[in-house]
């Protein structure tokens, strides 16, 4: 398309950045074409910004920054040659709804996707798993499960990553001010009369910024750990009552101002599907058609929930470049990151027209010439 572009890493990750920017030069990318400038973030926006060439911004990280550059570019908008494209993959705050018809594997499966999606990559991923809704008949099971699998978490340094095998699940939080951040909302659930924290709950960053794994119920399904982005190793859970589904999902879709994954039902259908028998056992066909309506309606009232709407399965796990990924609402402009459609937001369409007939009149209809 030959779009020109400057890229800046964030100072958290500039070596990674850095390793990917000089792949893409070994693949043939012209120099120039991407100009990686690694720096302090504000000074370098505000001068990039400021510029007349300045044509369009593709942000990855928090809501609260996003809003803040959205603003300088409405700011500078006069001085633009062109109106700025503006594209963000932001904050979110992903959640996992379990139904009254899990059985009791379908709640191990539950409680192990739960795992995977709250802790993978210390929770670090704008996907992760950070609020979980589950009715109140599978509650002690799903409990049970849920802290079975988390003492089998390891936690320690990042090493035999090289070989895509490590030693330990959790690593450390990527810096000292993520290590606070989180902290300090682990530190708030301790002091909560209505949250408990049921696992993990410890921290150490005497070398590294170690958080362990931790697990939080809370009797308030609009409590902070509830609504706000974390960005950690930090999952709370909720209950409600079993035959309050659909209230329940009204309250999911309102109680935070992210929408980009999840709702991850975990019912009995992804099981059932694959089974011949389902088919010939009348029992499992009701129970289908029950389930498959519980989907249904959570995809009607969840539609702005999430951009990316999984069903029976965890929060995180996009493959971006072969699946579409993003989200509305706080969680960006829902560009779809690995879609043909974002590119589209950074070319300037241009018609051309030429005409080999001469005019020698004027008159109305005029557009019949
Ligand atoms: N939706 C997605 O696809 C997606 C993917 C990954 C991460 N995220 C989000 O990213 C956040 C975590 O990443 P983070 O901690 O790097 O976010 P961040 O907002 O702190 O930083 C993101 C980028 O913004 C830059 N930045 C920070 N302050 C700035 C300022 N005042 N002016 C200009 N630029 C500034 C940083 O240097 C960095 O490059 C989470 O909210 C997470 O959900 C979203
Ligand atoms: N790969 C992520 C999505 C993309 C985040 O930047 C996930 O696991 O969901």
């Amino acid at each position: 398309m030959g779009n020109v572009v400057l890229w800046k890493p964030s100072p958290a990750a500039t070596l990674s950045n850095w390793f990917v920017y000089e792949i893409l030069l070994e693949a043939g990318i012209p120099a120039g074409v991407i100009q990686f400038v690694p720096g302090p973030a504000p000074e370098i926006c505000e001068r990039v910004l400021a510029n007349p060439d300045f044509a369009s911004l593709h942000f990855t990280g928090s809501t609260n920054v996003f809003r803040k550059l959205w603003k300088d570019i409405g700011n500078n908008i006069e001085k633009y040659r062109s109106y700025p494209r503006i594209v963000g993959e932001t904050g979110g705050k992903n959640f996992h709804v379990l139904h009254k018809s899990l059985d009791r594997s379908g709640v191990h499966n539950a409680a192990i996707q739960t795992i995977r999606g709250a802790f993978e990559y210390q929770g670090q991923k704008c996907s992760a798993t950070s609020r979980v809704y589950v009715a109140d008949n599978l509650l002690t099971q799903f409990k049970e499960f849920l802290l079975q699998e988390h003492a089998k978490i390891s936690v320690g340094t990042v090493e035999g990553w090289y070989s895509f095998v490590p030693a330990n699940f959790l690593g450390p939080v990527i810096n000292k001010a993520a290590f606070d951040k989180v902290k300090s909302y682990i530190k708030w659930a301790e002091d909560d009369d209505e949250s408990d924290v049921i696992a993990g709950g410890t921290y150490d960053d005497s070398k590294g910024y170690f958080i362990q794994p931790t697990i939080i119920f809370t009797n308030n399904p609009k409590s902070k750990t509830m609504v706000e982005e974390i960005f950690g190793p930090v999952v709370t859970i909720s209950s409600y009552a079993a035959d309050k589904y659909e209230e329940t999902l009204h309250l999911v879709n309102e109680s935070t101002q992210y929408a980009l994954t999840d709702f991850s039902l975990l019912l009995h259908i992804f099981i059932y599907e694959g089974r011949s028998s389902l088919a010939l056992d009348p029992a499992i066909i009701n129970r289908f058609a029950k389930d498959r309506e519980a989907i249904v309606i959570g995809s009607n009232i969840l539609r702005n929930a999430a951009g990316n709407f999984y069903i029976n399965d965890k929060s995180t796990g996009a493959v971006v470049g072969q699946q579409p990924f993003g989200g509305g609402r706080g969680s960006g402009t829902n560009d779809k990151a690995g879609s043909w459609s974002l590119l589209l937001r950074f070319v300037s369409a241009r018609a051309i027209k030429e005409n080999f007939n001469e005019v020698t009149e004027f008159h109305y209809p005029s557009n019949l010439i």
